[in-house]
């Protein structure tokens, strides 16, 4: 099933009957966003995406094709006549384009964000073997900090966390002690952002290696990686970049450290020359350093295909709509729910949040179920969040105004 445009959303129509709403939701000035894009979304409202974004519409004959047409037809000669070793790059070379960065460095190797994040951490300490601290956000999703965790254990070095205002100022106050700095740019839980600029020149101040996890902005917000001087990033596939589950996550080594980096997953993939079948490990020279095994190519596949329309919208006009749609749905808040308006864990201000916000709502995850029964997809998170992301592709102004409906009536028949 896809998208339907705007005016005959397959969702019923509900409340919302203001005239500054109806104005408000009149579509057209954006005429990419007006129109059917084509997700399989089943007739939902999927304000999830920052879990897991909805297929786009023509995978299923993507992977067919893949199948039946390389696999079965060229088996292990696919690997180098249809392009599947050359995935990774190409790939990564497209979220390049949505990252603000140049084409070479960003690959997907196939592995996990915490498997990414295992890696670069561990290659972030090899560039500062001398210094004994892992500094880490406290509100980092959970794997960032088990992994430094354990990072930390595997070499001898100390996990620091510091949240908000505080992990500049440790940073500031004792940057010198730290090897890597590891944040996200929009917290998971409440989407609040983190200047990628200002703290990545913090940790270049005090010669600290710069991690960010940009799992939850990939694909909704610009991050800038190049401008900002980003020393390592990585992030995954499946929330707003709609990968699909599992789908793989990448990872970003900018030019002026590939020659640098000793990433410690030095698969055969990852090799100068990986069918030359040496027994001795000869980093590639440029980002296919980043590679490990062997890739996933039916997810790659997947990635790649859901990749096309967000680069075709462009990263900027991607927020640009993200933000009209949060922003719409607070005025809906605002006129419908005031008392939940107050409940806003987010910061109420657009330009300090990323592509979603958070409501604190008690028994938030009967508020999930009880939304999800009525075709709007959530998610809750421990121990009172209900969070709701805007994606820009598939998420239309009519089915914010429903799931506001949606959610007002749950909250009272809950109370
Ligand atoms: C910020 C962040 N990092 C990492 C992950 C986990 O990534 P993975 O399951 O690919 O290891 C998630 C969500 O699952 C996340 O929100
Ligand atoms: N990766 C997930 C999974 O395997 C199952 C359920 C949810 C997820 C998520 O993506 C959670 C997500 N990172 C979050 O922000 O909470």
């Amino acid at each position: 099933m896809t998208t339907q445009p705007e005016s005959s959303t397959s969702t019923r129509p509900t409340g919302g009957d203001h005239p500054q709403d109806k104005a408000r939701c009149r579509e057209g000035l954006d005429p990419f966003f007006s129109s059917a894009h084509g997700f399989a979304t089943d007739g939902k409202v999927h304000l999830n995406g920052n879990s897991l974004g909805p297929p786009r519409d023509g995978l299923t004959g993507e992977l067919e094709n893949v199948v039946h047409g390389q696999w079965s037809a060229r088996q292990v000669q696919g690997w180098f006549r249809d392009g599947w070793l050359d995935l990774p790059r190409t790939i990564g070379d497209k979220l390049a384009a949505l990252l603000g960065a140049a084409p070479g460095q960003i690959v997907v190797a196939g592995e996990t964000t915490s498997t990414t994040l295992f890696n670069a951490l561990i290659a972030a300490c090899r560039l500062r073997e001398d210094r004994p601290v892992l500094l880490v956000e406290t509100s980092s999703f959970p794997t960032d900090l088990y992994i430094a965790d354990s990072v930390a254990r595997l070499l001898g070095r100390q996990v620091v966390t510091e949240s908000g205002g505080g992990f500049d100022l440790f940073l500031q106050e004792n940057g010198t002690r730290v090897a890597a700095a590891v944040a996200a740019p929009v917290d998971f839980r409440t989407g609040e952002r983190r200047g990628i600029g200002p703290t990545t020149a913090l940790c270049h101040a005090v010669g600290s290696i710069s991690v960010w996890d940009l799992s939850h902005a990939t694909g909704v917000l610009p991050v800038d990686l190049d401008a900002n001087d980003v020393d390592l990033a990585v992030g995954c596939g499946y929330k707003y970049l709609g990968g699909g589950p599992g789908a793989p996550a990448f990872l970003y080594v900018p030019f002026r450290l590939q020659q640098a980096v000793d990433l410690p997953l030095s698969g055969w993939h990852g090799h100068a020359r990986p069918f030359a079948m040496s027994p001795t490990f000869e980093p590639a020279s440029g980002i296919d350093r980043g590679r490990t095994g062997t890739p996933p190519l039916l997810s790659l596949v997947a990635l790649n295909h859901a990749l096309d329309p967000l680069l075709h919208v462009g990263i900027h006009a991607l927020h640009r709509r993200s933000r009209e749609l949060a922003e719409f749905f607070l005025e809906c808040l605002e006129l419908s729910r005031p008392d939940l308006l107050e409940q806003l864990v987010s910061p109420r201000d657009a330009d300090r949040r990323g592509g979603h916000l958070a409501l604190r709502i008690p028994g938030a995850e009967g508020v999930e179920e009880a939304l999800a029964e009525r075709g709007v997809l959530v998610d809750s998170r421990p121990p009172d969040l209900v969070r709701f992301a805007f994606a820009p592709l598939y998420v239309t102004r009519e089915q914010v105004r429903h799931a506001v409906h949606h959610l007002s009536d749950v909250v009272k028949e809950a109370r």
